[in-house]
């Protein structure tokens, strides 16, 4: 194996630690942070997501209220439960666990939360904000990746990144986020002509689409930094990347695991996200 292994859990540990000591302070001056999760149906993996929020959250010492909602909740019932989020003095952060129910409208969903309690980052005028780069909040995810490649000591400026996948919530603002700190940037996707040399170019090479195992070694620069976001079930319903972890790690120069490469991150930039919408 060539390629140096990023530790998430360990950068989210550390990361963790100094957000325990800042809730101190915080709380100090008599602000608890207080985040509300939003759960509808009963997906297995969200209850396990859900959880470890809690969790996470505890171990902070933030304040945390859970709002399991049975499959067939209504929009009215879900949108009117935002309502009363929104109106909470003691909840700074609120999220909607995702994906819903098919019959439950998403998107009105995240537009009706507060922008200024959009603790995932995934409102409109959060999205906007990130574009023109004056945001308060950066969607968890792409955040965490963020503090992944500044893990390695790597600067982004004049690299050529690639990422591959161009979900609202991973890929477009990722391509944002390494374009302000100077990187050349391409997106990629599923019409994506020459994908292997495209992504042989990249310095720094972040995957999201949701697909085992698709980007091989043989796809990637010798030395590159490579993140995996995907998480999905190789043949032995084990947890596997989107990235084939062991040709990659004979030619990336760093390369996140999956687990405990970008996973560990999301929970604890929603803590960030959480403590930055409380001391506002
Ligand atoms: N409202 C949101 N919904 C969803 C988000 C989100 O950011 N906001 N992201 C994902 C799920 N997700 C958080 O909600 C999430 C996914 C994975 C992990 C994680 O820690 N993964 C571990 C493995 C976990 C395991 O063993 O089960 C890892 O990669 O090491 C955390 C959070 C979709 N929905």
């Amino acid at each position: 194996m060539k390629a140096t292994i990023i530790d998430g859990k360990a950068v989210a540990a550390s990361l963790r630690s100094q957000l325990k000591d800042q809730v101190a302070a915080l709380k100090e001056q008599g602000v608890v942070p207080g985040l509300a999760v939003i759960i509808v149906g009963d997906d297995p993996a969200s209850k396990v997501y859900v959880s470890n929020k809690e969790k996470a959250c505890a171990e902070v010492g933030m304040y945390s209220e859970k709002y399991a909602l049975p499959a067939q909740t209504t929009q009215e019932e879900l949108l009117a439960l935002v309502e009363k989020l929104n109106n909470k003095p003691n909840i700074h952060g609120i999220l909607c666990q995702l994906p819903l129910p098919k019959h439950l409208d998403e998107k009105a969903v995240i537009e009706a939360i507060s922008p200024k309690k959009d603790v995932d980052a995934f409102h409109a005028q959060n999205v906007g904000r990130i574009m023109i780069g004056d945001y308060k909040f950066l969607p968890c995810t792409p955040a965490g990746i963020m503090e992944l490649i500044k893990a390695t000591g790597i600067d982004i400026t004049g690299k050529e990144c690639v990422v591959v996948g161009r979900s609202n919530i991973v890929g477009k603002p990722m391509a944002m986020l390494l374009l302000h700190q100077n990187g050349t940037v391409t997106i990629c996707h599923s019409r994506t002509k020459q994908l292997k040399e495209v992504c042989r170019r990249a310095d720094i090479l972040v995957v999201a689409i949701g697909k085992a195992k698709f980007i091989t070694g043989d796809m990637i620069k010798n030395g590159a930094v490579v993140i995996d976001v995907g998480m999905n079930r190789d043949e032995n319903g084990k947890f596997c990347g989107d990235v084939d972890f062991d040709s990659a790690s004979e030619v990336a120069g760093y390369l996140t695991p999956v687990p405990g490469g970008v996973g560990p991150m999301t929970i604890t930039m929603l803590l960030k996200n959480t403590l930055t919408a409380a001391a506002k």
